[in-house]
């Protein structure tokens, strides 16, 4: 799995010219693509990333990626980004790792977003990866109640539970803000429930990105699937 994570990657560094502005994504894949990200400018590559996470900055950093913020540059040229499942509209499920609210700031700010992933996340419907909903711990039973009718609105329903961390603890974000998985099943129009969601005071952000992603390269054994969004 880790292989085709790799050639998915590599498959994306592809689409990097010199002089590029790039958000750098967050997890497993998209490290994958930092590492060789950071062999192209050692070999002479001038690019600036924009990190989505505090370990993609560590790994940024100790790979000597020139690095910026949103604050010091206008738009970027793209963003290069994993994912937890990938629909045929290129809408994703993201924030597995609990980096969502950044990546999906950092993949509006771009003017492409390309998702790396193994063929595992292609899905025919969202939902079967547990929805992460960042939220804001003050009234969390509220926003968990308002969530739970977003839910009902747009015809789901399911579990939610508040994430941990290995060490037992309510895992927090890199904002300081907690995650609930949201266990839906199928979703079956995910842009209303996207909308829906971002209706809710002490919802922060969603992982639903939808219409942010104009590519998904998908590895797989049988080789690499390049889908463009239509
Ligand atoms: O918060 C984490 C991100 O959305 C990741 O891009 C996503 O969870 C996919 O991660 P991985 O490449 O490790 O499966």
């Amino acid at each position: 799995m880790d292989g085709l994570k790799r050639q998915a990657a590599a498959q994306a560094l592809e689409h990097v010219q010199d002089g590029m502005k790039l958000g750098l994504g967050t997890g497993s894949t998209a490290r994958h693509f930092v590492e060789l990200l950071g062999e192209r400018v050692a070999g002479g590559m001038k690019v600036i990333g924009v990190p989505t996470s505090e370990a993609t900055r560590a790994q940024a950093e100790a790979c000597n990626i020139p690095l910026t913020t949103l604050d010091e540059v206008d738009r970027l040229d793209l963003t290069v980004d994993g994912a937890d499942e990938v629909d045929p509209a290129l809408n994703l499920i993201k924030g597995g790792g609990g980096a969502l609210l950044r990546e999906k700031i950092v993949a509006a700010a771009s003017d492409r977003m390309i998702v790396i992933a193994d063929d595992t996340k292609w899905v025919d419907v969202l939902g079967r990866f547990p929805l992460p909903v960042e939220v804001i711990p003050f009234g969390l039973a509220a926003t968990q109640r308002a969530m739970a009718a977003a839910f009902a609105q747009s015809g789901v329903s399911g579990q939610m539970g508040l994430r941990k961390g290995r060490d037992g603890h309510v895992f927090v974000t890199d904002g300081g803000h907690w995650i609930v998985d949201a266990h839906l099943g199928r979703i079956a129009d995910a842009p209303r429930l996207a909308g829906l969601l971002s209706l809710i005071p002490g919802v922060v952000e969603h992982g639903l990105f939808i219409g942010l992603a104009s590519t998904a390269v998908l590895a797989g054994a049988q080789g690499i699937r390049v889908v463009e969004r239509r």
